[in-house]
């Protein structure tokens, strides 16, 4: 494949040095063997365990064209990162997937023949319909998951069949206009997107993914960012 757009992926991270060498070296290769252009942006948020200096040494491996960094000081929130990531990627299409290796880069060649077939403006990752799956969850973890999406679909009726994942590909300029409508900050960041992606009329196609759990490092996903997610969805339903 050698597509002729240029593929801008952001990647926030918070404390994940043992993750980031895997997945930048993953996306270097899917992206050389496809002959694709792409830039990977790394939106780190202070993390205390060393990730910006891991990221600088990539930066140096791979050369600056290729590795963006983006740090911010300290953690602000993953759907601020990705608002901060997206106003300085310079691609036409903007990937965005989590840094821990639950999203694998395999997938990527996938989103875009997806995108060019259906000439999509998103293409979301699903791991709730076709071959799409989630590998090595707790039976807790799986019920958050599947107890989010269903809440979802109840409340706010996304249109697509896993609105709680955030592996997906977006259009440049229409990530721009989403995210410039968007009020959430964390995890319900990505619902908001979707549900916008809906009001405002744009083409959203699905690519069924497996999603495996990390190895190295922790969720991020507290009690704290539970609630906040509640409170978001239910801002959400009052005001769309
Ligand atoms: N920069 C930055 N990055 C963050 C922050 N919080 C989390 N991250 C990064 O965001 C990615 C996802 O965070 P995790 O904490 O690993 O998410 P998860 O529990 O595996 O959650 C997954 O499932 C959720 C529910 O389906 C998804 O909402 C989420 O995006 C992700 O796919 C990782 O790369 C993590 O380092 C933050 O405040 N700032």
């Amino acid at each position: 494949m050698a597509a002729k757009h240029k593929y801008s992926v952001l990647l926030p991270t918070y404390n994940e040095r043992e993750n980031l060498p895997i997945i930048v070296w993953l996306l270097v290769k899917y992206f050389s063997e496809g002959n694709i252009d792409y830039e990977i942006i790394i939106i780190d948020d202070g993390s205390p365990d060393g990730t910006l200096e891991v990221a600088k040494q990539l930066q140096k491996i791979y050369g600056e064209k290729r590795i963006v960094l983006r740090p911010r000081e300290k953690k602000l929130g993953l759907g601020t990162a990705y608002i901060h990531g997206v106003k300085h990627a310079t691609g036409d299409f903007v990937l965005i997937m989590d840094a821990d290796m639950s999203h694998h880069p395999k997938f990527i060649p996938q989103f875009i023949e997806k995108q060019l077939e259906g000439d999509y403006d998103v293409v979301t990752g699903t791991r709730y319909a076709g071959d799409g799956g989630v590998h090595g969850w707790d039976f807790k973890r799986k019920l958050i998951s599947r107890g989010a999406n269903y809440i979802v679909q109840v409340l706010l009726r996304p249109g697509v069949s896993d609105s709680t994942g955030s592996f997906r590909l977006y259009r440049k300029e229409v990530l721009e206009k989403l995210v410039n409508s968007c009020r959430s900050k964390g995890y319900v960041f990505q619902i908001e997107l979707i549900i916008q992606a809906r009001h405002m009329g744009y083409s959203v196609g699905e690519l069924p993914i497996s999603f495996v759990d990390r190895v190295y490092g922790e969720s991020k996903l507290g009690g704290h960012e539970i609630i906040e997610w509640m409170k978001g969805i239910l801002y959400l339903f009052a005001t769309t």
